[in-house]
Order: C-alpha cells, then structure tokens, then sequence
C-alpha cells in the first residue's frame, strides 16, 4: 500500500505538488491521472525519496522508501526509460542493476523473457527503440519481484501488441495482489488499464475513486429519445427539470433526468416512444471537463503533447 500524505514540492515559485492526499490499494492497477505537468513526476518521485517534499510525507507499506532495507525487493519503479546506459547490453544493464541489490543473477534471464526482450539481451541499449527501453525499464522494475510497482508513462512508446501486452501485465500483477500505480497523461490509455483513478491538476487532487463512479462525474451522461410527439414529450421533460436538444425531427437529446424517469413520464402522459437510448459519460469526458481549468499547456489536453515537447513528438522521441 502506497499512503500520501499532505504532500507538497515546492521549486521557488512554482508549486508542482500541493497538500496532495491519496491511498494506492493492493490487488487493484490504480491509474494516476493528470494533464502535463500536473506534478505526477515529482509525486513518483516523492514518493521514492528522490524528490525531497517541502511538507507531507509518503509512505509505502507503513514506512519512507528510504528505511526500506529490502529495496528493489519491495519496490520497483519505472520512471524514465530514457535514463540508461546507452553502451551497455540489456543483460548487462539488468545483471547490474541485480548484483547492485543482491538479487539472484537468474532473476534477469526471467525479466527479459517475462518482457520480450530475450532475443535481444546482448544488444546495445543505445541502438534500442523507445518501446524496447520502456520494456527494459519495466523489467527492471520486475528483477526483486516486489509487492509494490510504480511506473510513469510507461505506455509511451509502445506499440499497439505493446499495449496490450502490458495492459496484462498490470492485471496480472494486481491480481497476484500486488500494489501497482501506473501514470499517463492519457485518460485512453488508463480506460482499459486501470480499475481506480488517482486523478490531479496543477498539483492537487481532483479525485480518488473507481473508473465507473470517475465517468458518472462527467456531465456528458444524456438519453436519446425518440418519439412521434417530440414538442409534447420535450415541454413534459422540461418541467421535470430537465435539458432539452432536438434535432428538427423525431429525437430528442436529454440531460438531467434519466432513462426511466423519462419512460414513466412518457407512459403517464401516453407519448409513444419508438427509442429510449442511455448514453454514459465518456471517460474522456469527465477528464477533460474536470482537468480543463488546472491544465499547465492548455494545448496538452487537447493534443497530450507539451508545446515544447511537440517536436520531439513528431520525431518519435517523445517520453
Ligand atoms: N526540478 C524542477 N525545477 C523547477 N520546476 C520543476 C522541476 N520539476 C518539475 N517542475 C515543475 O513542476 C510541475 C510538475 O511537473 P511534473 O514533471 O511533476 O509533472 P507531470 O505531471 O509528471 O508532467 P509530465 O506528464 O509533463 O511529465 C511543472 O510545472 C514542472 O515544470
């Protein structure tokens, strides 16, 4: 379990994380939402005791990474794929990594094929794609098996197998019980990854909680209805308090009160209804509506890109 605590990091004026407050649960994949910018880094990063905080603190499993003597054995991360030796083969990297931590130096044969990069062991890490060090960087989180994964963006880069293949990965890590906080900037990415949200803006927390209850947030939830008596139907559902669009023709589109709230009201005034169709928030939605105003780059929510990020972006590099 991953337990913050008020956190704060300030850089002179800038504040990258303020008074945050959240718990990561074992047995779930818990996506740690946010727009550019938002302080998910420097969080991680607080959190492995890279990053000192201003105030707060961070524990995991009850106690500051740095009193944890067992190390990679208890927590892995992944927080920059970039960050390697470039002159170094895969296996090398790892047997290092491994004879740093007194791990068992067959831990590293198991990682690279657990990640698909056995066939690849001797090469060069300099001559690796990004989604080859992002799946590196991931199994050198992996080498102590430990209870408690982090990893920051670790989807970019990969390609789509590469997607699907750690989006398993990450079930089945949570499923074996384990502690695992995965960040993106993406909420896409996070709809199919993770089962709870940790989402932020501008450093604080906008919310703590399942996907499910994070969608029924977004004000995007509406019914399309469709009725042969749409002036009539619209006039009753606008008493009953709710918003109404129509489209010239048959179809209503209705926020503000619900499917069978409007099948009743229909029945009781005797309005026929050929449709009755609920639409869920999207995820998307609900994300982009409640990061809006706490967006750093106003221009990342809308292309996930930082503006000073955008070449790198279209030359493939970006993180
Ligand atoms: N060493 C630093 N010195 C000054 N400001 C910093 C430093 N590190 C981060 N910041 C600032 O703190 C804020 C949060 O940055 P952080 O990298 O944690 O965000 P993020 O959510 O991880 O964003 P991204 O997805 O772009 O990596 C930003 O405004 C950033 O510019």
């Amino acid at each position: 379990m991953i337990e913050v605590n008020g956190l704060t990091k300030r850089y002179g004026a800038v504040t990258a994380v303020h008074d945050l407050t959240f718990t990561v649960r074992p047995g779930h994949v818990t996506g740690f939402l946010g727009p550019n910018g938002a302080g998910k880094s420097t969080t991680l990063r607080m959190i492995l005791g890279l990053n000192r905080p201003t105030a707060g603190a961070a524990t995991i499993d009850g106690r500051p990474f740095a009193r944890h003597r067992a190390g990679l054995r208890h927590v892995g991360a992944l927080l920059d794929a970039a960050d390697v030796h470039g002159g170094r083969s895969a296996a090398a990297h790892l047997r290092a990594l491994a004879a740093g931590n007194g791990l068992p130096r067959r831990r590293v044969s198991e990682v690279l094929e657990e990640v698909g990069l056995a066939a690849v062991a001797r090469r060069r890490i300099g001559g690796f794609s990004l989604g080859m060090r992002q799946r590196l960087g991931i199994a050198a989180a992996l080498l102590g098996d430990p209870p408690v994964l982090m990893f920051d963006e670790p989807i970019n880069g990969l390609d789509p197998e590469g997607v699907r293949w750690v989006r398993g990965l990450f079930r089945r890590l949570a499923a074996e019980g384990r502690t695992v906080l995965v960040s993106s900037h993406l909420m896409s990415e996070m709809e199919n990854t993770a089962d709870r949200l940790v989402v932020i803006g501008r450093g604080e927390l906008i919310a703590e909680e399942s996907l499910a209850a994070f969608a029924a947030r977004g004000a995007g939830a509406s019914v399309t209805v469709r009725t042969p008596d749409p002036a009539e139907l619209a006039a009753v559902l606008a008493l009953e308090g709710a918003t109404v669009r129509t489209d010239g023709g048959d179809a209503l589109t209705v926020t503000g009160v619900d499917a069978s709230r409007i099948g009743e009201l229909a029945h009781q005034r005797r309005i026929m209804l050929h449709a009755l169709a609920p639409r869920a928030a999207s995820l998307e939605e609900a994300f982009m509506e409640l990061t809006a105003d706490r967006a750093d780059h106003q221009a990342d929510v809308r292309t996930g890109v930082r503006p000073d990020r955008r070449a790198e972006a279209l030359a493939g590099g970006a993180r």
